[in-house]
């Protein structure tokens, strides 16, 4: 290569270099860097946060999420990360852009810190356990985009003086725990008084809503047609039960089955299928098909190993069928035979590659995967807690678990967090696609934790009909593999209502009726008689009544007829962790997986995509 010709060469690679360090930030408003810095700068802090100079704020500083074209700050989260002392100033008043704006559990002081009028298009402002004080903001009410304030936990004074009137998607304004004086605002009145307790307010007159386990009127959803179902719907609703009722018969015969023989063996059962050990695939004879493990697993079997395991069958799903194998050294695993795969093998490699890359205490990980011409096989741990399906609405008696509230709640925590992390995957593109009760399994602990993570994403159209995940659809999704993070969200709202009211989706409302419970407990909240909806197990424990209630508001959001009327998950964990902050909003960290795992930490779950 002639001197000049290298000297190109080298130009040209410093440029590429120069284009891709810059191009994360290349557009980003310079105004709201510099509000950030100052900020940092300006407020004392006992962790360290990365924001510097040098690198571009956008995918880097943590905490910090940019609009899509990298052009503005729009999501803040830096909750217990040690700030305190009070903001000077009105820097982060400068984020015009900022949607979403997360300082909870941090020791900040001093009265309330933003100009609100720069900050219009925040929807939601987390400023909760921290030592604020001072009067409330008088103008909350110029934030017409305002979804969620959490102020609680502080010690604010004075009387509360705005009304949220005009202030139509809000959900939760939490002022409770603060040293407020006065009365409730007229606008107010309607929302539960656990927000405004721990106050020196006046909570002695009617709650009429709330007295009478109503269903605050602000974020009651309103579906054009609640109530009764279209004719189509109840033809739908109707066939898809008769399938259901038809795969659960053929499930039942197959389990019958499946007792007699007892020990089964797996081999036998791939023996049925196209895969037999004659075929003699193990890792010695086919090195192009042996049992791929993800880093980080520390099982020793190889696909021999399976085929000589015990195994009993778990059930049929949508991706096809699931087994428990026993290992000889007596550790179980689940295994999953896909069918209808529509990947090739590159493809299914790559995806299994990104799904086995997601470590969190409340998502299912991949152990292994298997992939020939003839058999697809995932491997996960075996959860013996079962699924929540299994524990609410079990066939056998032995499966039928009584789940105390504090369970609830840590299962719905739990289910949250592990969903949130799934959409941060992929650039915060993932989606996971089925969620459903029988996807949600229990931890040692009692925290959910979500399976089957991407699998409708790797199957063919045909592979997942409409009526196995009838009744968690988001009305809006009719291709089920065009599902995305908010019809995820939907069915979370849905596995939320049945762990409320223990039950299923698609049930019956007598007169051989098929309602969704969506629209079921829509209807009966309408009518004023929220405390019927939950499950009669729950009334056993007291003082309660209010934290059922916040659960069941934020249930309701999730299933909003409109996507993006819906919170992200991320809202929907800090919701539901403000519930019971001191038994479920655990901070600690743990390395610790699947069922000896200890909870999520919070920052991991609720920091955006980095
Ligand atoms: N890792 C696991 N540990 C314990 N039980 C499991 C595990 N994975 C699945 N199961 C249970 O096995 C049964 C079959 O699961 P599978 O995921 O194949 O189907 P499904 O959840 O019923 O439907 P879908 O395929 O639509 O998710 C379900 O009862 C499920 O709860």
């Amino acid at each position: 290569m002639g001197k000049k010709m290298q000297e190109i060469y080298m130009f040209f690679i410093i440029f590429l270099a120069g284009f891709l360090f810059f191009k994360g930030n290349a557009n980003l408003f310079y105004g709201d860097k510099k509000a950030l810095l100052e900020f940092l700068s300006n407020v004392p802090h006992s962790r360290f946060i990365n924001w510097n100079e040098q690198i571009p704020v956008c995918n880097n500083w943590t905490g910090v999420t940019c609009s899509e074209d990298g052009s503005r700050v729009i999501a803040v989260r830096l909750p217990g990360v040690g700030f305190h002392g009070p903001i000077p100033g009105n820097t982060l008043s400068h984020l015009s852009a900022l949607q979403i704006l997360s300082l909870r559990s941090n020791g900040i002081s001093g009265p309330f810190p933003f100009d609100l009028l720069s900050l219009k298009n925040l929807t939601n402002l987390y400023l909760q356990s921290n030592s604020f004080s001072g009067p409330l903001p008088f103008n909350i009410s110029v934030l017409k985009n305002l979804v969620i304030v959490d102020l609680s936990n502080n010690a604010f004074n004075g009387s509360i003086p705005f009304s949220v009137s005009n202030l139509h998607n809000l959900q939760l304004l939490n002022l409770s725990h603060n040293k407020l004086t006065g009365s409730v605002p007229k606008s107010l009145q309607k929302f539960p008084k656990s927000w405004f307790v721990g106050n020196d307010i006046s909570l002695s007159y009617s709650w009429p809503v709330y007295k009478n386990h109503g269903y605050p009127p602000s974020i009651n959803p309103k579906p054009k047609s609640a109530g009764k179902l279209s004719a189509r719907a109840v033809i739908g609703i109707v066939i898809a039960a008769c399938v259901l009722g038809l795969i659960g018969f053929t499930l039942m015969l197959l389990v019958c089955c499946l007792k007699r023989k007892d020990a089964d063996v797996f081999a036998s059962k791939l023996e049925k299928g196209r895969m037999t050990p004659e075929k003699k695939i193990s890792r010695n004879e086919d090195a192009n098909n042996k049992l791929v493990f993800f880093e980080g697993c520390n099982y020793v079997f190889d696909l021999e190993d399976l085929l000589r395991a015990s195994a009993v069958v778990l059930g049929k799903g949508t991706f096809g069928m699931a087994y428990k194998a026993i290992l000889e050294d007596g550790r179980s695993v689940v295994v999953k035979r896909l069918k209808e795969v529509c990947f090739g093998k590159r493809e299914f490699e790559q995806q299994m590659e990104l799904l086995g890359s997601i470590k969190h205490d409340n998502v299912i990980e991949l152990r292994a995967y298997y992939y020939s011409k003839d058999e697809k096989l995932v491997v996960c741990d075996y959860y013996s807690h079962r699924s929540v399906a299994t524990v609410l609405h079990g066939t056998r008696e032995e499966d039928r678990i009584p789940l105390s509230w504090k369970t609830r709640l840590r299962i719905a925590v739990g289910a949250a967090r592990g969903i949130a992390r799934i959409h941060r995957e992929n650039g915060g593109k993932l989606v996971h696609g089925n969620i459903k009760s029988s996807n949600i399994l229990i931890n040692s602990q009692q925290y959910g934790c979500v399976s089957d993570i991407g699998l409708s994403t790797i199957t063919s159209p045909l592979a997942l009909p409409i009526a196995r995940n009838a009744g968690y659809r988001a009305p809006e999704i009719i291709d089920t593999r065009k599902a995305t993070q908010a019809s995820d969200v939907y069915s979370f709202g849905v596995f939320l209502l049945e762990l409320l009211t223990a039950k299923s989706p698609l049930h019956n409302a007598g007169d051989d009726d098929v309602i969704s419970l969506v629209r079921w407990v829509t209807s009966v909240v309408k009518e004023e008689w929220t405390g019927e909806v939950f499950d009669v197990e729950l009334m056993k424990y007291p003082n309660i009544e209010e934290e059922l209630v916040e659960l069941l508001q934020i249930a309701m959001s999730c299933v909003v007829r409109f996507p993006e009327q819906r919170p992200k998950m991320v809202e929907v964990v800090e919701m539901i962790e403000n519930i019971r902050p001191a038994e479920i909003g655990y901070q600690g960290s743990s390395e610790a997986k699947s069922e000896t795992c200890t909870p999520t930490p919070l920052l991991a779950a609720t920091n955006g995509p980095k």
